[in-house]
């Protein structure tokens, strides 16, 4: 053990504009390929060994399984206290940065002695295993606007990003189920996220990725009624904004749904990846 009896790790969120999904018989090389934005808001993931494993979101005790994949890979067993500052099961990748938020934390409290990369890979493995992600936790890894332009952990994945910042805005109108819209049949979203991708990667521009998402939303026959009416009000006003998925929400570049009469949370892109707090 080392002296450190507890570690926290900041890991932003990540919205998914368009992805494809790719499955292979091995989680490390599953994966998706997309676009996205990472969010100044974000998660706090703190470790403290103890004799029993409690997960906290919110101060809730929480079954979230890949934090226990993760606490798992390190035969250990810890009380975890999961700070969120974004809504859960809405698109936002809550349970990635969970996981990966576990993973940097317990390598400092159980002298992991593992690589960024391992870390990584570790709680991309999680993800996928428990069902809840493709590609939110090495976006998260990445930071800034991450293209996702092979899937998988790192040493399969490629990463490339968009090179801005913005403000962005985003309103939550409630959860959808990742799990099942990733274990269901995934062609028709795919074929929609792959035309996207490429389409984005000649032109990558934050304006550009906003306008693929939504035509992305509409062809993989993702939207929902709620999501459709926001997305079309801050058109209307001129702006520019998206279905962040896998949720009932929406994303917006600078002041679009505030133009456009919606009263939402306000953040930027995260100019780079997940890191363990002093
Ligand atoms: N109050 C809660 N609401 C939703 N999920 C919860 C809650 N508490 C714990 N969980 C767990 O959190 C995880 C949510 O995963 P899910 O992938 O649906 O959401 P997300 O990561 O926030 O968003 P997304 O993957 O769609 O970007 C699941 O493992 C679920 O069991
Ligand atoms: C599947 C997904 C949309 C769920 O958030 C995300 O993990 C992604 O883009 O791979």
């Amino acid at each position: 053990m080392t002296d450190q009896s507890t570690a926290t790790a900041f890991v932003p969120g990540h919205v998914t504009g368009f992805f494809s999904a790719h499955r292979t018989g091995n989680p490390a090389t599953t994966g998706s390929r997309g676009g996205g934005l990472t969010l100044s808001d974000g998660v706090r993931v703190r470790v403290v060994p103890s004799e029993t494993t409690h997960v906290a979101l919110g101060g809730e005790r929480v079954e979230m399984e890949p934090v226990e994949h993760v606490l798992d890979a390190f035969d250990a067993t810890a009380r975890v206290t999961i700070e969120s500052e974004l809504p859960v099961g809405s698109g936002f990748g809550v349970s990635g940065a969970a996981a990966l938020g576990a993973a940097y934390a317990s390598n400092t409290v159980f002298d992991g002695e593992r690589s960024e990369n391992d870390l990584v890979e570790l709680a991309h493995v999680a993800e996928v295993v428990a069902g809840t992600g493709l590609g939110d936790v090495v976006a998260q890894a990445h930071g800034g606007v991450p293209i996702r332009v092979e899937p998988g952990a790192p040493g399969h994945g490629v990463l490339d990003g968009v090179p801005t910042s913005s403000r962005v805005e985003y309103v939550t109108f409630g959860e959808l189920s990742t799990a099942e819209v990733i274990e269901g049949d995934t062609t028709r979203l795919s074929r929609a996220g792959e035309r996207a991708l490429g389409e984005l990667r000649e032109r990558p521009t934050l304006r550009h990725l906003l306008r693929l998402s939504r035509r992305f939303a509409r062809e993989a026959g993702l939207l929902v009624p709620e999501v459709e009416t926001a997305i079309d009000a801050v058109s209307d006003a001129g702006g520019e904004a998206a279905m962040a998925m896998l949720g009932r929400s929406v994303f917006a570049l600078d002041t679009g749904l505030s133009d456009a009469g919606y009263d939402p949370q306000v953040c930027e892109t995260y100019p780079s990846g997940a890191h363990l707090e002093r």
